[in-house]
C-alpha cells in the first residue's frame, strides 16, 4: 500500500484541518496499531484502520455530509459516536459524581452528558433537537453496528420460547424497531407479538421497517406495533412473556422499579418476565453468589495473575458500564444487584441462563411475580 501524504489527506478531506497537525494524529493512532506510517508524514489504512472507513468515496461524504453514515454496516458510526458525544460526557464524570446536586441523583437529567453539553434535557429527548439531526442518525447506525459486530440469534436461546403454547404472546417493552422480534417471530411463528416504544418510536419508519422486513406479520395481526411510555401504567394486562432487551441498563434503581412495577401490575400469575441485559461480575471471586442464584455461574476463573472477571479480555460491559452512568445514570448490574433490583419491583429472580458464546450479550434473567 502506498499511503498518501498528510498535506493531501488534509487537502482532499475538505475539513479545514492542519496538516502538521493531522500528521500528529494520525502518527499516534500508529502507534497504536491503527494506520501506518509507511514513510515519514505519509500514512496509509491498515487492517484495524479500515473499521473506520464508511466504504464511500470523500467526495461524497463532503457533499453529502449528512448521510456519511447511511447505509453503511454501521462501525463507522459507533466509533465515531464513542469519540464523540461518550467521551465528551465522560470528561465530566469527575464534576458529576463529587458534584453536591447531581452526585446522588438518579435522575437522566442530572448526568455527565447533562454537563458537558449543557442541557437539562435526556440523552435521547436532545438528540430530537433541531440541528442534532446527523448525531441522531449516527447514533442509530452506530446501534446497527453493534449488531453486526455481535454474534447473531442471541434472543433466541436462553429462554424456551418454542414450549409456549400456540398464540401465547410476548410483549416486547423498549423494542426499538422491532429488530429482535423480527429475529423471534421468524423462528416462532406460533407465538403472537406486541412491540413497543416511544410514539418517536413507533413512526412511519418503524412501519416501514416491517414493511420491508415481514409484511405478512404485520397484515396477519402475528405482530403489532404499539406506542407505550413504559414509565406509565402496562396496558397489556397477563401476557406470557414481558420482554425486555438492553432497556433497564439505560435507567437507575429508582426508575428500573417503576418500569418493572408497571409490569408487574399487568403480569398474570403465569407471566414470565424475560431480561435479555449483560450481569456483571465482581473483579474478586464471586463463590457465594453462585450457590444463590439458579444458574448463575461466574466467569470461568483465569489462572493468576490474571482477574476473576477475566479484566480487559472481558471488558466490554464495563466500558458500556461507564457510558450508561456518563449519559443516563444507568447501570449495568451484578447477579445480586439484579436479584435486589427484580425483588423491590414484586419479581423474583427465578433463574439466569448464560450462553458463552453470545458473551455479554447473551444472559437472559427469568423472573416470576412474587
Ligand atoms: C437501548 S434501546 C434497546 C432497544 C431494543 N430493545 C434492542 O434491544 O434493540 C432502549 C429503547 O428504550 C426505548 N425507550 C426509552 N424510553 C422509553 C419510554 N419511556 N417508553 C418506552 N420506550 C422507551 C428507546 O426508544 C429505545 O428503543
Amino acid at each position: 500500500m502506498q499511503g498518501a501524504h498528510a498535506d493531501d489527506i488534509a487537502a482532499t478531506s475538505g475539513t479545514g484541518v492542519e496538516p502538521k497537525k493531522l500528521a500528529r494524529v494520525l502518527r499516534m493512532l500508529c502507534t497504536n496499531h491503527i494506520f501506518r506510517e509507511v514513510s515519514p508524514n505519509i500514512f496509509a489504512n491498515n487492517r484495524i484502520s479500515s473499521a473506520l472507513d464508511t466504504g464511500k468515496p470523500v467526495a461524497q461524504i463532503i457533499q453529502n455530509a449528512e448521510m456519511k453514515h447511511d447505509r453503511t454496516n454501521g462501525l463507522a458510526a459507533l466509533i465515531e459516536h464513542c469519540a464523540d458525544d461518550d467521551m465528551k460526557a465522560s470528561a465530566y464524570l469527575p464534576e458529576t459524581l463529587l458534584s453536591p446536586v447531581m452526585a446522588k441523583s438518579e435522575e437522566p437529567t442530572e448526568t455527565a452528558f447533562n454537563k458537558a453539553f449543557n442541557t437539562n434535557l435526556p440523552w435521547f429527548s436532545w438528540y430530537e433537537l433541531p440541528g442534532n439531526e446527523y448525531i441522531m442518525s449516527r447514533f442509530s447506525m452506530g446501534m446497527k453496528g453493534i449488531q453486526n459486530i455481535s454474534p447473531g440469534g442471541a434472543i433466541l436461546h436462553g429462554f424456551d420460547w418454542k414450549s409456549l403454547p400456540e398464540g401465547s404472546l410476548i410483549v416486547d417493552v423498549g423494542g426499538g424497531i422491532g429488530t429482535h422480534t423480527l429475529e423471534l417471530v421468524r423462528s416462532f411463528g406460533h407465538l403472537n407479538y406486541i412491540v413497543q416504544d416511544t410514539e418517536a418510536v413507533v413512526s412511519e419508519d418503524f412501519v416501514q421497517f416491517w414493511m420491508n422486513e415481514y409484511p405478512d406479520a404485520i397484515a396477519s395481526g402475528k405482530v403489532k406495533l404499539l406506542p407505550h411510555d413504559f414509565l406509565k401504567p402496562q396496558p397489556v394486562k397477563a401476557p406470557a412473556v414481558f420482554l425486555l432487551r438492553l432497556v433497564i441498563k439505560n435507567w437507575s434503581d429508582a426508575y428500573c422499579v417503576k418500569i418493572l412495577g408497571h409490569l408487574r401490575d399487568a403480569a398474570g400469575p403465569e407471566t414470565k418476565l424475560v431480561l435479555a441485559d449483560s450481569i456483571i461480575a465482581h473483579a474478586c471471586p464471586e463463590d457465594v453468589v453462585a450457590e444463590s442464584i439458579p444458574g448463575y455461574t461466574p466467569p470461568a476463573r483465569p489462572p493468576a495473575p490474571l482477574l476473576p472477571n477475566k479484566g480487559v479480555a472481558a471488558i466490554l460491559p464495563y466500558i458500556v458500564d461507564m457510558h450508561m452512568l456518563a449519559m443516563l445514570n444507568g447501570s449495568e448490574r451484578t447477579a445480586p444487584e439484579w436479584q435486589t433490583l427484580l425483588k423491590a419491583s414484586g419479581w423474583k429472580l427465578d433463574h439466569v441462563s448464560q450462553i458463552p458464546r453470545f458473551g455479554s450479550q447473551g444472559a437472559k434473567l427469568i423472573a416470576v411475580p412474587m
